[in-house]
Order: C-alpha cells, then structure tokens, then sequence
C-alpha cells in the first residue's frame, strides 16, 4: 500500500534521466484529532533555473489521534516513530540528514490542557531527534488554526495549477475535522474584504505571488465536536464554546454529570450508547418517547450553527472544494463513489440527510450518528456559510495521486523557510 513503485521509473530508467537531476524528499505529519498521518513527498530537480517539481507521494495513516494519549505521551510518540520508521525505508540513506521531518498538530491538541500537549510534543521531539533526518528548529509544534486553512488551499490550487501562469481561477476549500472546520477563499469583491472581521483575512506568500486569503478556523464546529453540542453534552457554564467542545479530563477517565443520559432526535428511537471523547465518557441515546427524523433533527442542530458562524456574501454563488468528513460522510452513503469522489449540490447532502434520517432504521447499522453528521453537514453548509442549495461542492481525496492535505502547503512553506525552494 504505498506509492514506492513510482511510474516515472518505468519513463525514464535512472540511466536516461538528465545527468543533473536532483531528488529530494519532505516528511510531513498530520496530527488530527482522529488520526496521525505521515506525508513524504519526493520532488525532482532536473535542471538547476526551473523549480523542483512533486513527484509522488507515500501516505499513511494511524488511529486514534496523539490527543487519545494524553496520559500516556510516551505510547503517542511511539505511534509517530511506527509511521516514521517507514521514511527511514522510503528515503535513500545519502539523504536521511538533508531531508526535513516536521509535525503540526491541529484541533485535537489545542483543546488538551497546554502541560499534557506539551508533554506529548516534547515526546514526539526526541522521538524525531532520535532519527537520521533533518529536525528543524519548531519541528513539533500545534499548528496555527488560520495556517489549516490557507496551506489546504494553497494545496488544491497547487495541484489544480491554479497557482501557475496566467489566468488564476482559484476555488475555495471547505475542511470538517474532528474538532474544528474551515472556509478558505481568494476573495474577488472589494465587498467581501470590507465586511469581512479583520482576522478573517490573511496575506500569504507562495511561489512568488501575495495571496490575500479569506480564511477561518471554527474551533469547536468539527463533526464531532458538533456531536457534543448538538446533544447538549457541553457543561458550558463558564467556558468559552472552544473549550468545551472537549472538556479536558483530569483524571484517567471522567464520566459528565453523574452518567447523565443525553438524547436527541436526531438518534435511533430505542439507541442507548456509551462514548468515550477526550477523555470522558459520554452516555447518549434515542427519543425513546418523543419525535425523531429530519425535522425536529434539524431544529435541534440549527441551534448549534444558526448565527455563529460569518457568512461572506461572495461564497453563496461560487463552487469550493471539500474534503475530510465532508468526503467521508457523503461516501458512507454513496452520495460519491470512496475512491472516485465526486461533485454534488448543497442540497444532496440535504436530501440524503433526509432519506437517513426519516429511515433511521434501515440506516442504523452504519453508524448512529449518521443522521446527524449529515443534519449538520447540512445545517453548517446552508445556515452556518450561507451556501445556496445548488452551491457545487466538489468532493476530492486526492488530485493526480497526491493527498489534498494542508500538508502539502505545509511542506512547500518548510522547504521555502529552510531555503531548500519554492
Ligand atoms: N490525509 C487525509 N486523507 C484522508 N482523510 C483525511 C485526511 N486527513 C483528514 N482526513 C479525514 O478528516 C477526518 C477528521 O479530521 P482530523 O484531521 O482527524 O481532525 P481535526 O482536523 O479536527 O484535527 C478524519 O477522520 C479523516 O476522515
Ligand atoms: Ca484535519
């Protein structure tokens, strides 16, 4: 399962390449909150005036996130070394020490307390100055979260080649993580950076260019986060929205209110579950004797969304791209095909929301929760971004064989920073 066989090899045999040509490769980790992914990109050189090309890409990924360890921050290091080991066989000996390894860590992190973050970054640091690669100074740091969305952004237009020559027709990217989510844009109307709050709006620079980006970071709108909100789970008295979206558990394992059983509509009728988020275990179920199905679904999420989020006016006719659970969720229910991915229209996602959760028992077995992922999917796009219903929402995993991660902005803003390229 890897990429190592890379077709060019068969194209141009090493002895036919130009004599000059020069690889070199990047290691990037994704720390979510559901998952710790390792990206080693190769890049090829061929002649020393025209920049390095992206030649392939292996991936890989590991269940739960570095945040699952947050007591144990020697067994989450030990996750990112099993990962690592792989780049010690992708990346050739001669290179080990010129090739940077970095890990950002997003919404899973920022929500831990900073003594037990630090603790698991600190952990992964020795694990990366234990290797034969190049660590940077900042290698293992949590990631800024307006930097999720812009480096996402630069990624699709890069490989899109939106961000080349002439005639740049940009698209937006919509990204639903665990914990937080986020809308990133060029904007084109003089309207949109006047409205816009002043911390929406970021100049980046890449390739030689100055994006001024729209971008924003909804800590605590996540899918899973939203969960937790939508069943009421969050004791939030006092505490900010971000902040409770995971409450920070002291000891090993907190149970919330005295084993308080949260319930919702938006859940099979005779559903009764534990689930274990952060460290705390949540107890949740159906409406036993009450409503359930779309529409009082829907009510219970719109309080979740409905006038938290800014909607720009400019976004509502243009197409964006979406990935992450945004993917995951309209594959699960065939909306797109798991490997193909596909385009589809805001209200698609309404319309199966719809048939799933007004059939929760035929779709059950799936996932409990999926009635309401796609309710909030749903509710996020229309009253939360303002999307129209026929708003095209372009669904990708990956553009020519490369993962569309912010990893890849990433690890070309690594390379520019250590005067590697770009
Ligand atoms: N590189 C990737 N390839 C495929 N899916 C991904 C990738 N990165 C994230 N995802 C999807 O996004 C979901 C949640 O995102 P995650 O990064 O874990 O949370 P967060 O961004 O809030 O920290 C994952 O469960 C996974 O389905
Ligand atoms: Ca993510």
């Amino acid at each position: 399962h890897s990429n190592r066989e890379m077709w060019f090899q068969d194209l141009f045999p090493p002895n036919m390449c130009p004599i000059n040509a020069k690889t070199f490769y990047g290691i990037m980790f994704d720390a979510g909150s559901t998952g710790t992914r390792i990206h080693i990109y190769t890049f090829v050189q061929k002649s020393p005036e025209i920049l390095p090309e992206l030649e392939g890409e292996i991936f890989e990924s590991v269940k739960p996130g570095l945040s699952a360890y947050a007591d144990q921050p020697e067994k989450g290091a030990e996750s990112v070394k099993r990962l690592l080991d792989m780049a010690v066989d992708a990346v050739p000996p001669h290179l080990w020490k010129k090739t940077p390894v970095v890990l950002k860590a997003t919404a899973g992190l920022r929500l831990l307390s900073e003594e037990k973050a630090q603790a698991l970054l600190s952990e992964v640091k020795e694990v990366f100055e234990k290797s034969p690669f190049l660590v940077p100074e900042d290698s293992v740091s949590i990631m800024d979260g307006s930097y999720e969305g812009i480096l996402a952004w630069i990624t699709v237009n890069f490989l899109t080649g939106q961000l080349s020559g002439q005639n740049q027709h940009t698209t937006g990217t919509l990204d639903l993580g665990g914990a937080s989510t986020q809308i990133t844009f060029l904007p084109r109307f003089e309207e949109t950076l006047k409205e816009s709050p002043r911390d929406f709006l970021t100049s980046f620079e890449m390739f030689n260019s100055t994006y001024k980006l729209y971008t924003h970071s909804y800590l605590g709108f996540g899918l899973k986060a939203a969960r937790l909100a939508t069943l009421g789970a969050l004791n939030t008295e006092g505490m900010s929205c971000e902040k409770a979206a995971f409450p920070v558990s002291t000891s090993n394992e907190t149970e919330v209110a005295d084993g308080q059983m949260f319930r919702s509509s938006c859940l099979p009728k005779q559903l009764e579950a534990e689930w274990h988020f952060g460290g705390v275990k949540y107890r949740y179920g159906g409406n036993k004797e009450g409503e359930t199905g779309f529409k009082p679904c829907y009510l219970e999420v719109l309080k979740v969304v409905k006038g938290k989020l800014h909607q720009p006016d400019e976004i509502r006719g243009s197409s964006f791209y979406a990935f992450s659970y945004y993917y995951d969720r309209a594959a699960d229910t065939n909306l797109i095909d798991y490997e193909q991915g596909g385009v589809l229209e805001v209200r698609d996602f309404e319309r199966k929301a719809k048939e799933v959760c007004d059939n929760m028992e035929r779709f059950s077995s799936a996932s409990p929760f999926l009635c309401m992922d796609l309710t909030y999917i749903t509710a996020l796009l229309k009253e939360g971004f303002g999307f129209r219903d026929n708003t095209l929402l372009q669904l990708t995993k990956k553009v020519n064989n490369i993962e569309t991660s912010w990893t890849l902005g990433a690890t070309f803003h690594l390379l520019q920073s250590l005067g590697i390229t770009y």
